[in-house]
């Protein structure tokens, strides 16, 4: 719309047309303005925007004026120029095709027609003879042009609106796809419907008109589904079908040509990379190996806490899990930073992803801004890459065991070099990091937000681990399968706030769903928030309850709560994330007491962001427990 706007105003300018309303719509042009009574939606219009205004009704181009100076000058030097009609279909139908004396165009035969009228019909002296004959005319006529008025609007505002639709729905029918709300509108189609946060936009909108829904985003279409049995159907039967990625710009600069894991398309390079990441970096078996690292992070982060409480008995915790300490500082600067701007980037909505034409008009910014800080992302992780080389060089490191996640791949690209080449490498890096972080570190801190707004779920989960861990030693890994209502405390978060509440895939080939036929090149959206948070499925779906869980460990219990996904391009890294969130919480409890820094609750709007970011920071009142404080002195 900006960009047709943007060149008209250009055009305009040019063109010294008089000035037109904004905005005017492609197609439609002002036709939305038409309004009933015509002459006071058409007043209130140049009393806002001026006495002379040039306004498009569809295809047609219409000069409205309504100050005295600008009628005098259209009737009087431009007399004859405005002496004609607009062809309207009503002056074809009911003015015998333009011939009639209100339809006709100027020149001979108006001019004929109106002698005739002037002189035999309307002189002084007929007017006097015809007098009870002109009476009814007159009242035939003012019926007459009431009708004209109606139908020209009636014709114009409706022949366009429901020739689409009819079209539309035509074409829908015969091809089956799933219902689509109205309105689709020219060119933008569904894209006025996305507003943020788009899951809770979403869900309105299939509460509104059905589960399965066929969207259109600009020139992409995109099947919305908010159903168990949809969800299902998506990722069982045509799993394979639906196992693409959209070709959003973000893939192409943030996710090295679509060749990440996360970007790639389903086929032999992403089950390869899906391989190297389950089998070598995110296996049981080496996570065990690298569990002291694991643990040496959550000391850390309690070491930064019991800081902070000692300080002054307050904590920010989004802060303390991107803080940072020792050597690390300016690395974890620099990480954070690429991945807040990384978020950032991916959180609005690249116009030019949906109407290709955007980039010539202003939605080429957003693409320098990713060109920029994919090369930011790129030198952070080369250097890391370079790094680890020397390091390996030097150290020859040959304990198999102990290698982290970068050593692992540097080891595979000694063998296959070719597969394995450094782009490669960067980009499994990179996801791993920035698919990592964010999540966990979100699902942390509404999981405390919502143990301060519920202090005796909070002081169950203290006792469990008490009871079970005691105060004698610091909590472990290997503890979390021992404490069911701390994982009930984190399942229960994972329903109400999913870090990735909306999964994007797309089909690789034409399939059915529900019955309706979904073309190839279908962005499929998963609306797992909706369904977490629907009360036809959940009791109380708005209430944190996380004793709804107990008894249910391990089983997902079918959809109903699938924050990690499903199916084959499901989260690879469920295990790990359970694991450190398991671990961070269950430290953080044990070790303090915590508590709302007012009576007042803590505030839950969630902000904007593909992570499901909280609105506001979490602050909290915290104090290292008595019976704790010797471990924690000694971090
Ligand atoms: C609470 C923590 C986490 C949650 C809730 C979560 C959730 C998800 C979800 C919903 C998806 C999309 C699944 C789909 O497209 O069907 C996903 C994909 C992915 N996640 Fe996670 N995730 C978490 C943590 C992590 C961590 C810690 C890592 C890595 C260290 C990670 C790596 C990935 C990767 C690589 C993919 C893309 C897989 C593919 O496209 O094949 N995630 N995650």
């Amino acid at each position: 719309m900006v960009m047709i706007w943007i060149t008209k105003i250009a055009l305009k300018k040019h063109q010294n047309l008089p000035p037109s309303p904004f905005p005017c719509l492609p197609i439609l042009g002002h036709l939305y303005l038409v309004k009933s009574p015509l002459y006071r939606a058409l007043g209130k219009l140049s009393e806002r925007h001026g006495p002379i205004l040039m306004l498009k009704f569809g295809t047609r181009r219409a000069l409205l004026v309504s100050s005295p100076a600008a009628v005098e000058e259209c009737l009087t030097t431009n007399d004859i120029t405005f002496a004609n009609r607009p062809h309207l279909l009503a002056g074809k139908h009911l003015g015998y095709d333009y011939t009639t004396l209100i339809w006709s165009s100027y020149g001979d035969h108006w001019r004929n027609l109106r002698r005739i009228a002037s002189l035999e019909l309307l002189s002084t002296h007929r007017l006097q003879t015809l007098n009870s004959v002109r009476a009814e005319e007159v009242r035939l006529l003012a019926k007459k042009r009431k009708r004209y008025i109606s139908m020209e609007t009636l014709y114009i505002i409706f022949s366009i609106m429901v020739m689409i639709w009819i079209t539309k729905i035509a074409l829908k029918k015969h091809q089956n796809l799933p219902p689509s709300p109205f309105p689709c509108l020219p060119i933008l189609g569904h894209l006025y419907l996305v507003k943020s946060p788009l899951y809770r936009a979403l869900g309105k909108l299939s509460e509104r008109h059905g589960p399965i829904l066929m969207l259109k985003f600009g020139t992409r279409r995109a099947l919305l589904v908010s159903s168990l049995a949809a969800v299902e159907e998506c990722l069982t039967t045509n799993d394979i079908t639906f196992a693409n990625r959209p070709h959003l710009l973000a893939g192409k600069h943030l996710g090295y040509d679509y060749t990440t894991l996360i970007w790639s398309s389903y086929g032999d390079h992403w089950r390869n990379l899906r391989r190297i990441a389950s089998l070598e970096l995110l296996s049981t078996h080496r996570l065990q190996t690298l569990n002291s690292v694991r643990a040496e992070e959550v000391r850390l982060l309690a070491k930064k806490v019991y800081q902070g409480a000692m300080k002054d008995g307050t904590v920010e915790m989004k802060s303390i899990y991107y803080g940072a300490s020792g050597e690390d500082v300016e690395e974890t600067r620099r990480f954070k930073e690429t991945l807040m701007e990384t978020l950032v980037l991916m959180e609005s909505t690249n116009i030019s992803d949906y109407l290709p034409l955007w980039k010539w008009f202003g939605g080429r910014k957003l693409e320098k801004r990713m060109v920029a800080l994919r090369d930011k992302r790129d030198g952070f992780m080369q250097g890391l890459l370079d790094e680890h080389k020397r390091k390996m060089v030097v150290s020859n490191i040959g304990n198999e065991e102990k290698k982290n996640l970068i050593e692992v791949l540097l080891k595979l690209q000694e063998t296959e070099h070719e597969y394995y080449n450094d782009e490669i490498i960067k980009g499994l890096m990179q996801v791993l990091l920035s698919a990592g972080t964010d999540t966990s570190n979100g699902t942390m801190e509404w999981m405390l937000s919502l143990l301060l707004n519920n202090p005796k779920a909070l002081k169950k989960a203290q006792e469990e681990i008490d009871s079970y861990v005691g105060v004698h030693r610091l909590i472990n890994e290997s503890d979390i399968s021992d404490l069911p209502y701390l994982r009930c405390i984190i399942n229960e978060t994972l329903r109400m706030y999913p870090p990735g509440p909306l999964v994007f895939h797309e089909s690789g080939k034409d399939c059915t769903v529900g019955g309706y036929n979904i073309p190839s090149g279908t962005m499929l959206l998963m609306n797992l928030w909706a369904m977490q948070n629907d009360p036809t499925i959940w009791e109380e779906p708005k209430k944190f309850k996380p004793e709804r869980f107990e008894g249910l460990e391990g089983l997902r219990d079918g959809y109903k709560l699938m924050p990690f996904g499903a199916g084959r391009r499901r989260c690879p890294a469920e295990n790990l994330a359970m694991r450190m969130v398991g671990l961070a919480l269950g430290t953080l409890i044990q070790c303090f007491e915590w508590e709302r820094t007012s009576d007042e609750m803590i505030d839950m709007t969630e902000g904007n962001g593909l992570t499901m970011p909280r609105a506001k920071p979490l602050v909290a009142k915290c104090k290292p427990r008595e019976k704790m404080t010797k471990f924690l002195s000694q971090m």
